[in-house]
């Protein structure tokens, strides 16, 4: 992958005036009036949203802002009350979560307790897509299968390989660390090969020996055409990794922008982002354009 290409923010990723729900120049995801209750509680309620292509951007806000609840929405794992929105022109509203990641839309997954029992390998097989034992025909060919098994194999185990997680593939991903079990999601992520990646919290609980690594293959991702869109509490990483971000309150879209424009907002700060914007890990990613204003 060109190396230039891994570190540069993108920019001009808009049209017109910065604002909540601005027009981007080539979106990959436009949502309408999206809204969601949980009984007298409107948790999402999103007039316009566009997330823009082959870029990374996050989704960012306070505790209880609505940010996993729109995820689940977009993804089909939650119907909204209203609203509508496409993934790369494709109407979605309506379309569960197997097909939309079959169109090329795929989230990663906390590692659940069964998932945990199972091994590494067994973990990359099953983020595969169209395998044949979904077809019942198919199924009773025991020689197709059995090719696609071994082709499912085989790329489980070069991911395995660029995650450096080979050594661990007959290991039960139960006894991963922490920063181990986010570089598994996002590797089973990449077996469907999406050209959208959400990633839910990829920080979270993720030790600073592997911190480089996860930024590094998320800004990798991205050089390789992908689009990224990631929900996360680790502002440091958000500011040196996104190119566009997201800010959500309330179940609304209260601001949006370049991470340098949205963090300058000093509503944004008081409200949503506390005090803790005066260190900086641009060192770790060495990504250029990284912005060098501290709070006072
Ligand atoms: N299944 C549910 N039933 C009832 N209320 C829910 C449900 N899911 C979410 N909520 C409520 O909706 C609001 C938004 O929650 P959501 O989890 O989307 O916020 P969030 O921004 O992802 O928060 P966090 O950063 O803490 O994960 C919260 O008030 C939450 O309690």
């Amino acid at each position: 992958m060109p190396a230039d290409t891994n570190t540069t923010r993108s920019t001009g990723l808009h049209v017109g005036e910065i604002r909540p729900g601005v027009p981007k120049v080539d979106p990959i995801i436009v949502a309408d009036n999206i809204t969601r209750s949980f009984g007298g509680l409107k948790a999402v309620d999103v007039e316009h949203l566009e997330i823009p292509r082959n870029a990374i951007t996050a989704l960012i806000g306070p505790n209880g802002a609505g940010k996993t609840t729109l995820f689940n929405l977009l993804t089909g794992f939650d119907k909204p009350d209203t609203g509508s929105w496409s993934f790369d022109g494709k109407a979605l509203a309506g379309v569960p979560a197997f097909k939309t990641s079959r169109m090329g839309q795929v989230r990663t997954f906390q590692l659940t307790k069964a998932l945990a029992m199972l091994t590494v390998l067994e973990n990359m097989k099953l983020g595969a897509k169209g395998q044949a034992g979904e077809n019942f025909w198919v199924s009773l060919l025991p020689w197709l299968w059995r090719k696609q098994d071994d082709e499912i194999e085989q790329k489980a185990l070069k991911l395995l390989e660029r995650f450096k997680l080979d050594a661990k593939q007959d290991d039960f991903a139960a006894e991963l660390s922490g920063g181990q079990r986010k570089l598994l999601e996002m590797a089973r992520a990449l077996m469907s090969d999406p050209t959208l990646v959400m990633l839910d919290e990829p920080m979270a609980g993720v030790n600073p020996a592997l911190t480089q690594s996860l930024l590094d293959h998320i800004l990798g991702l991205k050089a390789e055409g992908m689009t990224v869109l990631f929900v996360e509490h680790d502002m440091h990483m958000v500011r040196h990794i996104s190119d566009w971000v997201i800010v959500m309150a309330e179940g609304r879209v209260v601001a949006e922008g370049p991470p340098d424009v949205v963090m300058k907002n000093p509503a944004v700060i008081d409200a949503y982002l506390g005090s803790h914007l005066d260190s900086d890990i641009g060192v770790v990613t060495g990504r250029v354009g990284v912005v060098k204003e501290k709070k006072k």
